[in-house]
């Protein structure tokens, strides 16, 4: 079963000032996190979904990159992956991370992956203090007509899909630190 590793790094990061991807933390930009962490589970492809403003200040040459159409950039996740799903034909599951979340780990992405042997599911999302994490989860292809019939309702929340399809809700504790996403220069100063 292929299962592909997507980082969604196409957002405007308005709230930063500058494309917060591209903060450093322990030596290595914050999309480089979330790389890596599913890189060091096997999974391939490895693919950052992101767009043809952004695309030159990539650096890394072990994935594939998936760029939006110049008309259609910054329409959110939800059009990102489903976006991604279209260009990777083969890849049954995609496990989704933001480029924001530098504490993201190769454990939590393990922890995860374990979840896709469970039957008749079409994506696994996390809860966190019964907060959902849609851009730490797994979403299988099934998944894929609902997201495309959302989007041609002009819907662009992940969130609305979860009432369409069979989801996997696993709970992790409050003091789990790999949920933290940046979102401000303020939040980064908080955190780091
Ligand atoms: N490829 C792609 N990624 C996106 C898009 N919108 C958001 N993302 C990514 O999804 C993650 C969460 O995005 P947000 O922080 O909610 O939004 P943002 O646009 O990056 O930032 P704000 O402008 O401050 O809301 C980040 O890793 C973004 O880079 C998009 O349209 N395309």
């Amino acid at each position: 079963m292929t299962i592909a590793g997507v980082v969604l790094a196409g957002g405007k990061s308005s709230r930063y000032g500058k494309p917060k991807m591209f903060e450093i933390y322990q030596g290595k930009y914050f999309y480089e996190h979330s790389l890596d962490a599913l890189k060091a589970n096997g999974l391939s492809p490895l693919i950052i979904a992101t767009n043809h403003e952004l695309k030159c200040l990539f650096q890394r040459r072990d994935v594939q990159y998936v760029y939006e159409h110049e008309q259609h950039t910054y329409q959110g996740p939800l059009y990102a992956l489903c976006h991604v799903m279209l260009q990777e034909p083969k890849a049954a599951w995609f496990f989704v991370l933001s480029s924001d979340v530098p504490f993201v780990t190769p454990k939590f992405v393990s922890e995860m992956l374990a979840y896709t042997s469970y039957d008749g599911i079409e994506a696994v999302v996390p809860i966190q203090d019964g907060r959902r994490q849609p851009l730490f989860a797994l979403y299988h292809r099934r998944a894929l007509k609902e997201m495309q019939q959302l989007i041609a309702q002009g819907e662009r929340k992940i969130g609305m899909l979860f009432d369409r399809i069979n989801v996997l809700n696993p709970a992790f504790p409050k003091e789990e630190k790999v949920f933290i996403n940046i979102n401000t220069k303020q939040d980064w100063l908080r955190h780091q």
